[in-house]
């Protein structure tokens, strides 16, 4: 493993790479390009600042010599676009250097021609966020880069969230800080690899792997090699791709071309054929010697069914099933279970239009299009504030009034989360003239917080978690209100029910949590000073509100009790004496101004 370099482009963000100001420092971008106006700044601190439900970052990985690396590992991102818009980065090693370049934004925003054309190499790693453990900041960007102990470097994609974030932080030490300022779950990885004592890579993620709690899709690095891990419940979802035909020097190479991805639809875009999962507890090794696979960890397999329901894209396939096929058959099962009287079934683009499809095909009724969604707005539920997400379904949704026009609507949607949606959906359609909305939505209500790469923020904030169906359906104005059954789902996905992850419908969580995972919460690392957690700065995470409930989180009488006083407070009430905004406490090692 040699050192890396860093791609440190111009304020214009578009230069090429360039070497590191410091030796060993490896991650690019521009950390601030300067180019937007002010009202664009709010929006920016708003993401940057404000804890909100989001996503489940896309990961990928290429191992190809001769091919165009830095062109694939694009194409692929783009493709996994939809897991994450908040940041977007790639590392490209060509076997002595390992070049990072990352930045805040989507994926056609972040890299252009001529970054993509100064990135050479025979591998890759690459990643689009959506935070959930630390700020949306340019730090915390991902692909995450540490340099080894043992000299080289380690670059690392993450997609999923860990619960023992203290735990492995109070472990690392002083060593945390390490100037990367990073506070991410992701980067204790990264941290935790390179700093491991054992003379290899793959014997230090053997090592690290089984002591990491919760979900990991991970792709990492070194110079030369790519890795590809899953975590033992195979929670998000991770698959492995060939591209076929390839050629190096006009000869296929021995031991092939090689695509690692979060979902195989990336596979699709790249041109790689499927060839299987990584399983959960499995390691993968991939050089030119081929795929080599290691085990860190029994499988114990429990899917999250929420990929089933939103997070991927209709045209992936998870653990033989498609999940297109999915939301079309739960639509059915909604339509025989909750039938209506109305004239037109209408989708909620863009995951909503499956279920819809189903749910005409079964019900008999006529399928339209009622909402225009305007293409260039993405995903409003990932975003990390709430203003925004309200925001983006006014630009993103508008009904067309000549086909609602006095028509018994079914309204079908794939979840209610906030009831951001619904709530501004069903005032349009009145307003457009509908003459009824009846809400259907092809997953059970959304009653628990997910501590495993889902930002599903406080518990406070799901809609489902204090109010009854019928209460629902009164905050949102809808003529009637009814979910598909968890069954249902279940039966649609075809997978066996007990190798499923369905907290945030059931509360039964496959990874135990205890409870400072449950006080966790994404800004605990930066709430820490560097390395150790200390009770000031844990009373300074619990003064920021975003720490207790954060996830949804409950925190037990006795959690809290021993917060106080590890913050030296005798009672919870005290804390109330520290004073100011959460939002006034810039992230650690944020750029940006
Ligand atoms: O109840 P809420 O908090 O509003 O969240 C639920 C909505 O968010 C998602 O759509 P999103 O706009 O994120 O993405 P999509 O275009 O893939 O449907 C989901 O499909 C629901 O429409
Ligand atoms: N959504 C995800 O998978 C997030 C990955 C990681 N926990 C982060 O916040 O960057
Ligand atoms: S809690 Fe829900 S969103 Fe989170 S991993 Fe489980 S099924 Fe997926
Ligand atoms: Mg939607």
């Amino acid at each position: 493993m040699t050192k890396g370099t860093a791609a440190t482009p111009d304020a214009g963000g578009s230069g090429s790479p360039t070497p590191p100001t410091e030796p060993g420092c490896t991650t690019g971008g521009t950390g601030g390009r300067d180019t937007v106006g002010t009202d664009d700044r709010a929006w920016e601190r708003e993401l940057r600042d404000e804890a909100g439900p989001q996503d489940a970052c896309g990961v990928f990985g290429i191992w190809a010599p001769g091919e165009d690396i830095a062109n694939l590992t694009y194409y692929g991102l783009y493709a996994l676009q939809h897991r994450g818009q908040e940041a977007a980065g790639m590392a490209v090693a060509d076997g002595r250097t390992i070049v990072v370049f990352k930045e805040l934004g989507l994926v056609a925003q972040v890299f252009d021609e001529r970054t993509l054309s100064s990135l050479s190499g025979h591998l890759a790693v690459g990643h689009t966020r959506y935070s959930t453990t630390g700020s949306s900041t340019w730090e915390n960007a991902q692909p995450s880069y540490r340099t080894a102990r043992l000299g080289g470097g380690v670059a690392l994609a993450h997609n999923g969230n860990l619960t023992n974030i203290l735990e492995l932080a109070e472990g690392l030490g002083e060593s945390r800080d390490a100037g990367m300022n990073a506070t991410t779950d992701s980067d204790l990885i990264t941290a935790l690899l390179a700093e491991h004592p054992g003379p290899t890579l793959v014997e230090a993620a053997l090592d690290v792997l089984p002591r990491l709690r919760g979900a990991f899709s991970l792709v990492f690095s070194d110079a030369a090699t790519v890795y590809a891990a899953r975590d033992t419940h195979g929670i998000h979802p991770l698959v492995l791709g060939r591209l076929d035909g390839r050629t190096e020097g006009g000869t296929e190479h021995p031991s092939g071309s090689w695509v690692v991805a979060s979902e195989t639809c990336a596979l699709d875009i790249v041109g790689a054929t499927f060839v299987r999962e990584v399983e959960p507890g499995e390691l993968l090794v991939i050089d030119e010697a081929g795929p080599r696979s290691l085990r860190f960890a029994p499988a114990d397999r429990h899917g999250c069914l929420f990929e089933f329901v939103y997070l991927a894209r209709p045209d992936t396939t998870i653990a033989g099933r498609s999940v297109h096929a999915t939301r079309v058959e739960t639509g059915r099962t909604l339509a025989r279970e909750a039938p209506v009287e109305a004239d037109l079934v209408i989708p909620v683009p863009q995951s909503g239009v499956p279920a819809a499809v189903g749910y005409a095909e079964a019900s008999g009724i006529p399928f339209g299009e009622g909402l225009v969604k305007n293409s260039y707005v993405g995903r409003t539920f990932i975003q990390p504030s709430q203003k925004i997400r309200q925001r983006g379904i006014r630009l993103k949704l508008n009904p067309l009034r000549e086909v609602i026009e006095g028509r018994r609507l079914v309204v079908v949607d794939d979840s209610i989360v906030r009831g951001n949606t619904q709530r501004a959906l069903v005032r349009m359609l009145r307003e457009a003239g509908a003459a009824e909305v009846h809400v259907r939505i092809s997953s059970p209500p959304v009653r628990w917080p997910c501590f495993y790469g889902i930002d599903f923020a406080t518990r406070a904030e799901l809609i489902a978690s204090g109010l009854g169906v019928e209460e629902i359906r009164a905050s949102l104005g809808a003529d009637s209100l009814a979910y598909v059954s968890l069954d249902g789902l279940v039966e649609a996905s075809r997978q066996p029910a007990n190798e499923l992850c369905r907290a945030c419908f059931d509360g039964v969580y496959p990874v135990p949590l205890t409870d400072s995972d449950r006080l966790g919460g994404k800004h605990q690392l930066e709430a820490m000073g560097s390395g150790a957690a200390t009770g000031a700065a844990l009373a300074e995470a619990f003064r920021r509100r975003v720490v207790i409930g954060m996830n949804g989180a409950d925190p037990s009488p006795d959690a809290l009790d021993e917060l106080a006083g590890l913050a030296g407070l005798d009672t919870l009430e005290d804390m109330a004496v520290i004073d100011g905004p959460a939002a006034d406490a810039a992230p650690a090692g944020s750029r940006r101004s």
